[in-house]
């Protein structure tokens, strides 16, 4: 890990100053719980292209068959599994969970303690998209590294807890974005998403998953609905207004009988 090298400045002031201010200076949240901002240098992404490159080119050679990111994705890799599962951790603990901290408090954003690092690849003769999901993590940083390419837009749905993974979306919650080398979107796992089509060239992006321990213990015990839900959060707005409508009816009722 060698954050000069690695990030760009802003992002390594912004971490360094480790203020909700110094987070808010250098990051948009173009949707609300979606988190975007420059973090990786040029020459760090194409060097850690390289690498996988490489990588995939031994396993190529040697035929070996190796773990794949997750149930989704043919092609791409877990970067724990060779190498980089020391420097992940560093990532996770000392640049993501800050500002998990501040703006993912209520998913264990504090807590952070494990990850999931891998590539994804998508292309000609590769992936071509991602389906609807979500992720198994609290957040999740998802960054582009490369190469050229058009298409491969990230869609996004809403956050929903277990029990409401599959209702509808809201138009509010509805949100595309285009990734850029470099550039970085933080949102929590249970966020909805997936990915369009990458139509041409080749897209490769650094995902990790990081999990709180704390967060999913206690969830188990949890009775209350959960905040960051969209989908509670709408049944409680309901039930609030067809509570009020019901008590508004009882008294216009009492007032008519009294008149
Ligand atoms: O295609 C992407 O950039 C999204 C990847 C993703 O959502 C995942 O691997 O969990
Ligand atoms: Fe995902």
């Amino acid at each position: 890990m060698n954050p000069t090298k690695f990030f760009v400045p802003a992002f390594l002031k912004a971490i360094n100053d480790n203020t909700e201010q110094s987070f808010r200076n250098i990051v948009s949240e173009p949707s609300p719980g979606i988190f975007v901002f420059e973090m990786l240098q040029k020459d760090f992404c194409e060097a850690l292209l390289e690498e996988i490159e490489n990588f995939e080119k031994w396993v190529t050679e040697a035929k070996f068959r190796i773990m794949r990111p997750n149930t989704m994705n043919k092609y791409g890799a877990v970067l724990d599994d060779f190498g980089f599962e020391t420097m992940l951790d560093k990532l996770m603990e000392g640049f993501i969970r800050p500002l998990s901290r501040v703006f993912f408090a209520e998913v264990g954003g504090s807590t952070l303690d494990s990850h999931h690092g891998f590539v994804v690849e998508y292309g000609q003769d590769r992936d071509v998209d991602l389906g609807f999901h979500v992720d198994d993590s609290e957040v999740t940083l998802n960054v582009c590294l490369g190469k050229q390419f058009s298409g491969g837009e990230l869609f996004f749905r809403g956050t929903r807890c277990e029990k409401h993974v599959n209702t509808g979306t809201q138009s509010e919650e509805i949100f595309d974005y285009s990734h850029a080398p470099g550039q970085a979107v933080l949102h929590r796992g249970r966020h909805r998403h997936g990915s369009r089509a990458t139509t041409s060239g080749h897209r490769i992006n650094l995902l990790l998953w990081c999990r709180s321990s704390v967060f999913r213990e206690m969830k188990r015990y949890q009775k209350d609905f959960p905040s960051w839900c969209g989908e509670c959060n709408r049944e409680k707005k309901e039930r609030q207004r067809s509570s009020i409508a019901t008590r508004l009816d009882i008294f216009r009722r009492e007032s008519e009988s009294t008149a």
